[in-house]
């Protein structure tokens, strides 16, 4: 195990606990003392042990041998693998689970293929708590070495509520690295959507602890039933801390988080910036996705923030939300969060199946169900069994068949949810609360099903100064219905000469 942080411990343990020796390889001692004093603890005896030099913990291991990363992404990983190559051998595998770039993976894939070395990327899911009992794992990469790993990797995986492992072969060439990523992404329109749905029941009156319980029902039943982001959601709400204060109080943990998400900025992470970029270079239209990355952004600037909330004079607070009904209120909320995190699902699937037909991965779509059954943070019952079962599952699931925009299913949830996202959306404008991800999600349905767009303006106005071509309604011919240039120029204002435009 290289890399002995967070995921890397967890993990380290988890191999030892099902009877795999591990040999360890960190920076920092302490880390690596840490996981074997845990080991030993947990009699899995003399399973780990910890290693200074590459020569010596290659030495230690069965060949072929089976080397995982957990490091941050980026140089770290080639300056690891550069270390390591002399010391390994053909047949060799690297099992990469860190969240790398798909693209630092496939040129990895590259530089191990003359040596022989087999390079897996494989991203993991479920943060340290799943590290420790089983992650799902999203491995990608040499067909053979996938093969060989698979009935290891299924025995540590975690399990999905009919106790199939959350693990499978993704795809080749940096295929599991990249719908890691994706994974990441969907994971942060959830997040987006449901911190604001908890904003606005904040400004109803809602307590912490009253929140969580609202967030318990619904996950308990209905369309957000079993989603992980809403039950971690339940759980945190309660949570005290040990220590007192001054009063003698316990106070609750939430009530003291600060409102700023900084990781995309510090670099610690970069698989909400890399989805991004993909959704963005890849021409799909990821509404929900892009924004919820802006507000982790505009909030990682607290600083900032504090600084312009004076120069505003208290800028644009979200107010007191007083509601007639807050049953129905909460019900509405509910299906709002509930189609802003179908949102995401939907936008990150049209990333992945654009990035398949551009890379040839081959991505096996029963799979990707698979691994998001159980185990991962977008864990979502309902919508993985009512939505993505039919489509995902099906033997001949496809890069045409994933957009369920078009998916009948799909669009019957969304259009009985379309009105309590409207009544939202219009009560947080009224109201000035925070909704990024949930307003944005509405605009992105209205669009995406929208024949009667005010691009038509658009359009005629790039023709007025770029020349840039229109097509005209009505005309029959399919390919108007592609994103191809149109095949007329209207002459709105003819070029004039300089003397003529200005009069000198
Ligand atoms: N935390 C999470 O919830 C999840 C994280 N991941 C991914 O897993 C990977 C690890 O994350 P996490 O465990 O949270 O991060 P940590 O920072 O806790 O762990 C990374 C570890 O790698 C060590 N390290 C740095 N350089 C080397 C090196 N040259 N050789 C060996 N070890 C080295 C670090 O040591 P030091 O601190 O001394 O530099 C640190 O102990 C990342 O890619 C992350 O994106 C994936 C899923 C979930
Ligand atoms: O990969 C993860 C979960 O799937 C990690 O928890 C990751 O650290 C979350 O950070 P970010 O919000 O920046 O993706």
């Amino acid at each position: 195990m290289i890399g002995c942080g967070a995921m890397g411990g967890g993990m380290a343990l988890l191999f030892a606990e099902n009877g795999v020796n591990v040999s360890l390889s960190d920076p920092a001692e302490k880390a690596m003392d840490t996981i074997i004093k845990k080991g030993k603890e947990a009699g899995y005896k003399n399973k780990l042990k910890k290693f200074k030099d590459y020569k010596e913990l290659c030495n230690s291991l069965s060949k072929p041998r089976l080397i995982v990363f957990s490091l941050p992404h980026g140089s770290v990983g080639d300056k690891v693998l550069e270390g390591l190559m002399p010391h390994l051998s053909r047949n060799d595998i690297i099992l990469d689970c860190g969240n790398e770039h798909f693209a630092n993976t496939e040129r990895r894939q590259e530089k191990c293929k003359e040596p022989g070395i087999r390079y897996i990327g494989c991203g993991v899911s479920g943060g340290y708590q799943a590290a420790r009992a089983g992650p799902s794992m999203c491995p990608g990469g040499d067909q053979s070495a996938l093969k060989e790993l698979l009935p290891l990797l299924k025995r540590i995986a975690a399990k999905d509520k009919d106790g199939k492992p959350c693990v499978e072969i993704i795809g080749k060439g940096g295929s599991g690295h990249y719908v890691k990523m994706v994974h990441n992404g969907i994971e942060h329109g959830m997040m987006s959507a449901i911190c604001e749905a908890w904003g606005m029941m904040r400004k109803m009156g809602l307590g912490y602890e009253e929140i969580g319980k609202v967030f318990a029902e619904w996950n308990k039943t209905g369309e957000l039933e079993g989603t992980f982001l809403i039950y971690i959601g339940a759980d945190l709400s309660s949570k005290r801390d040990p220590e007192t204060t001054s009063d003698g109080e316990h106070p609750l943990v939430i009530s003291e988080v600060l409102d700023k998400v900084v990781q995309d900025i510090t670099g610690e992470e970069g698989t909400g910036i890399w989805s991004n970029t993909e959704a963005i270079e890849l021409h799909i239209p990821a509404f929900t996705l892009n924004i919820a990355h802006a507000l982790r952004l505009a909030s990682a600037y607290r600083g900032d923030r504090e600084q312009a909330n004076k120069i505003f004079n208290g800028g644009f607070p979200p107010q007191n939300l007083s509601v007639k009904d807050k049953g129905a209120f909460i019900e509405d909320l509910r299906k709002a969060t509930y189609v802003a995190c179908l949102a995401s699902y939907i936008q990150g699937l049209n990333i992945i199946a654009a990035a398949d037909k551009e890379h040839g991965w081959n991505i096996n779509y029963s799979s990707v169900w698979q691994i998001w059954r159980g185990g991962c943070i977008i864990q979502a019952d309902y919508i993985s069994d009512e939505i993505l079962a039919p489509v995902l599952k099906s033997t001949n699931a496809s890069p045409e068949t994933l957009n369920l925009n078009l998916n009948p299913r799909a669009a019957k949830d969304i259009s009985k949810c379309y009105p309590s996202l409207r009544t939202i959306v219009a009560k947080s404008v009224e109201t000035d609360q925070v909704t990024p991800a949930i307003s944005a999600t509405l605009e992105y349905f209205k669009v995406v099903t929208g024949t009667d767009l005010p691009t038509s303006f658009y359009e005629a106005e790039l023709d007025y100064f770029g020349n840039h071509k229109f097509d005209k309604k009505g005309d029959p011919d399919p390919q108007v219905k592609k994103p191809m240039e149109g095949k007329y120029h209207f002459e709105w204002k003819p070029a004039v000469s300089q003397k003529e435009a200005y009069g000198k």
